[in-house]
């Protein structure tokens, strides 16, 4: 333990209300002694990940199966740890941030699975970030129960969700925490506090310490997270192989490694997910820059059933039962409206959605609302049954190639002004909630969190750059992107008043989209510049 002393740990931020329960000196030493031990590899590994997508970007490497690991994906033999205690039946999964109100109604939601999260649905502000860790401490003790001031009493019922925490990806870091100087990695940072402070307690309870695994790109970065559990459960004395991860298959190149990925983690492993959402942001980010065939149409005509990303969730299932792990379906993003007609059409959407993913196989899936948790249970009652899952379900008959995945252009579809503006009007919104601390939000009846903004400003750079034609004939220029811009700027400016954030908005929005070079998120620059609070810059 002597090395550790040899750690300068600053937190670079103003105490919140009970934050020191979570910042305890012990807990932030395991979290340093964790950052400390793979901080080298983390960097090594994004750079990886940068110059593959230089290569990938100037055609001069294309993506497949890697040679070197056939043995892995060929071998019959092995399979995933699987389901541990809570996690045997995910036919319906609820996603969303941990603030506290939330956290109690996604527990009581009659999902079987929570993913609490501080990646797509959570901006990184430091009050984010520590009041989830807290809520979600107060959550797993059942002590959590508060009354609104306008008489609305929440408490934990009897049934809650499973828990599943997601921590930010590899690419963050949280600059509110140093270590020798260093900002912490993000996703260090939110495993870390969880891990240390909740993880006996659910083992105790009959459930453990679970965690989703967001934007991996390569088998090493699974086996990065598999190292540092194993460092984690042999620091705090807690069984091997008691951590489960799901991992979110949501990059292009982690596509095409998933049998790896598993293979990784298998003493941890117990399923993937098909995050549709930065999977079509990643494979806009990776080809941008290859011309026509791998321009997307308008987001709203990128469905699951274009060839390209049903052979996605194909392979997914196929694979996850070959090597025992759950596959769970991702997010149809339409949500509940107050409108009536409006709200059976985003039930029906979503049913739809969830019928194919149970009929292709799925084991369940998510819904990003409490109001869809039976629509989705419905669904997946219908084909499991009693029977908790369908991991039994082999899929042999899925054959899907390299070649599959990379067929974008079969999406089909047009670029039509109306998608223009709608990806410059959401983006605006979404950045400009983002910016006040709202991961997540409502817009146009669908769900927009850090991933659908993704979508949207790297749509725009990716027409630009290609001048890909509206199906009008217009070409789309940086004049023509600008001027709508503008009009639609006008237009959300008076919608959402003086307390938007719209400028700054605007700012990240132009240099995101509409700038010489497509940047890999456009929530790194925007979190260092506009939510790190002034004592941790
Ligand atoms: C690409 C991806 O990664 S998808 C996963 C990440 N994204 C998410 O997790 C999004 C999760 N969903 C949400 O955040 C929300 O549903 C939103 C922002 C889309 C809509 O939220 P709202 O506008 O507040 O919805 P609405 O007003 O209909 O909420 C009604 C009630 O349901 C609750 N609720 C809504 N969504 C959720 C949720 N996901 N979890 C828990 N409770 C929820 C609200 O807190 C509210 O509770 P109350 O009646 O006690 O006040
Ligand atoms: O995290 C999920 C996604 O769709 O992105
Ligand atoms: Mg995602």
């Amino acid at each position: 333990m002597a090395d550790r002393l040899n750690y300068r740990i600053e937190v670079a931020a103003h105490a919140g209300d009970r934050f020191d329960e979570i910042l305890t000196p012990a807990a932030l030493d395991f979290v340093a002694r964790l950052d400390n031990e793979f901080a080298g590899r983390r960097r090594e590994l994004l750079d990886a990940r940068r110059r593959r997508r230089e290569r990938l970007g100037s055609g001069e490497e294309t993506l497949d199966f890697l040679p070197e690991t056939r043995a892995i994906r060929e071998d019959d033999s092995w399979c995933v740890a699987g389901a541990a205690p809570g996690l045997e039946d995910r036919r319906v999964e609820i996603t969303g941030p941990t603030d506290r109100k939330m956290t109690v109604n996604a527990l009581n939601s009659g999902a079987r699975v929570w993913l609490a999260d501080f990646e797509d649905a959570t901006s990184p502000t430091w009050q984010n970030i520590i009041d989830g860790q807290l809520n979600l401490f107060d959550a797993i003790r059942r002590d959590i129960d508060f009354t609104t001031e306008a008489g609305k009493h929440y408490r934990i019922g009897d049934t809650p969700a499973t828990i599943v925490a997601r921590p930010r990806g590899w690419h963050l870091v949280d600059k509110h925490i140093r270590i020798d100087g260093r900002p912490v990695s993000a996703g260090i940072l939110d495993f870390g506090l969880y891990f240390f402070h909740n993880a006996r307690q659910l083992l105790a309870r009959g459930s453990g310490p679970y965690f989703y695994l967001p934007k991996l790109e390569d088998h090493r970065e699974a086996r990065l997270w598999n190292d540092v559990f194993r460092l984690a459960q042999r620091e705090l004395g807690i069984p091997q192989g008691s951590i489960r991860a799901t991992v979110l298959i949501e990059t292009i190149t982690a596509a095409l490694q998933m049998d790896e990925i598993l293979y990784e983690l298998r003493e941890h492993a117990a399923g993937l997910n098909a995050g549709r959402w930065d999977y079509i942001f990643s494979v806009i980010k990776n080809f941008s820059e290859r011309g026509a065939d791998f321009v997307l149409p308008d987001r709203a005509q990128v469905t699951m059933t274009v060839p390209f990303m049903r052979a996605y969730t194909e392979l997914l299932v196929s694979t996850c039962h070959r090597r025992g792990a759950h596959a769970i379906g991702g997010m149809a993003a339409f949500i509940p409206s107050k409108d009536p007609e409006a709200a059976a059409e985003a039930l029906t959407k979503v049913r739809e959605d969830k019928e194919r993913e149970a009929a292709d196989g799925f084991d369940g899936s998510w819904v990003a609302h409490p109001g869809l948790v039976d629509t989705c249970r419905e669904v997946f009652d219908g084909v499991l049954g009693e029977r908790p899952n369908q991991v039994d379900k082999l899929r042999q008959d899925v054959v899907v190639t390299a070649e599959d995945l990379l067929d974008v252009a079969s999406a089909g579809g047009a670029v039509t002004e109306h998608g223009l503006r709608a990806n410059i009007n959401v983006g605006l919104r979404y950045i400009d909630a983002w910016l006040r601390g709202t991961g997540a939000a409502a817009i146009f009846g669908l769900m927009e969190d850090a991933a659908t903004a993704e979508i949207a400003r790297c749509q725009v750079w990716q027409w630009i750059r290609n001048g890909t034609k509206l199906d009008d004939g217009t070409a789309v220029t940086t004049e023509l992107a600008t001027n709508l811009l503008d009009e639609e700027l006008s237009s959300v400016r008076a919608e959402l008043g003086p307390e938007a954030r719209l400028d700054d908005a605007r700012a990240i929005f132009v240099e995101t989209a509409m700038g010489e070079k497509l940047p890999n998120f456009f929530t790194t620059a925007a979190y260092a510049r506009y939510l790190v609070q002034p004592s941790g810059s």
